[in-house]
């Protein structure tokens, strides 16, 4: 039986350094959206189109090369060659829109705090080197999911990131046949879930 108060959103970890993203819209939230998609993934190719772009923007991607800036109106063949939309616009009919043009090509977009209008939501991230964790609240209350980002990133060790590089040595060498291998993997790290393991 599926409940209606569960999150059934998918998660997924996309390859933005090989898809093209558009980002519509150059001021605060934009800026927001812009940061959440380059310092998880530096070598996204964005293209910003905005009327006014505000100088943070512009100051804040001298240091991402493949992000391209355009201060000018949005016009619909924007979205030809892209794989991907974010709007963070003032502008609600300009937002609709995006939103028809975006499902006419089978674009996915995202249409920063209207939920209504998007097809998938952005979420709070945890980074420890090659350790990333995703965190939604199904759009209830994104301070908690900001407030859940800054426990774990306090509760998880740096050394995480050692362990991960050791078990995936460990797995380049094991032998025998895939369920050999997981059971072997399985054993290895049954020690991390009990207390003396304290990942
Ligand atoms: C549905 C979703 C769609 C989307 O935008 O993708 C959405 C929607 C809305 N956000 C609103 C407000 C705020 N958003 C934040 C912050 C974040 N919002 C993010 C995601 C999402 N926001 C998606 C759901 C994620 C989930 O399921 O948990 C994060 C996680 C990721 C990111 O945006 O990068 C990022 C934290 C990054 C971090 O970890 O630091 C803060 C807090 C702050 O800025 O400190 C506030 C103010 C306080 C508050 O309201 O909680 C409003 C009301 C606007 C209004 O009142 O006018 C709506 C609209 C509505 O709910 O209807
Ligand atoms: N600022 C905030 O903290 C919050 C903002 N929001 C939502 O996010 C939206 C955007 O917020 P801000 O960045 O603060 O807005 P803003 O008003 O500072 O900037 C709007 C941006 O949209 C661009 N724009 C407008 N019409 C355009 C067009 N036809 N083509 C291309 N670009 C166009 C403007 O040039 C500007 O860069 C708000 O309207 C609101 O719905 C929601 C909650 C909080």
């Amino acid at each position: 039986m599926i409940k209606n108060t569960e999150n059934q959103l998918f998660p997924v970890f996309l390859q933005l350094n090989r898809l093209r993203t558009l980002l519509v819209g150059g001021s605060t939230v934009a800026l927001e959206k812009l940061s959440a998609l380059l310092v998880n993934s530096p070598h996204s190719n964005v293209t910003v189109v905005a009327k006014r772009i505000i100088p943070n923007v512009r100051e804040f991607v001298k240091s991402y090369p493949s992000v391209q800036l355009h201060e000018r109106a949005f016009e619909d063949a924007d979205l030809a060659h892209v794989d991907l939309v974010l709007v963070a616009s003032n502008n609600a009919r300009l937002n609709r829109q995006i939103r028809e043009e975006s499902r006419k090509r089978n674009l996915l977009i995202n249409v920063a705090d209207k939920p209504e209008l998007c097809d998938f939501y952005l979420g709070s991230v945890v980074k420890k080197g090659n350790l990333k964790i995703g965190i939604s609240t199904n759009g209830k209350s994104p301070t908690i999911a900001k407030r859940i980002k800054e426990l774990l990133n306090e509760a998880l060790p740096d050394e995480i990131d050692e362990t991960l590089n050791y078990m995936s040595q460990l797995r380049d060498l094991l032998k025998g046949d895939f369920t050999d291998k997981v059971k072997a993997l399985n054993a290895h790290t049954a020690v991390l879930l009990t207390k003396e393991g304290n990942i």
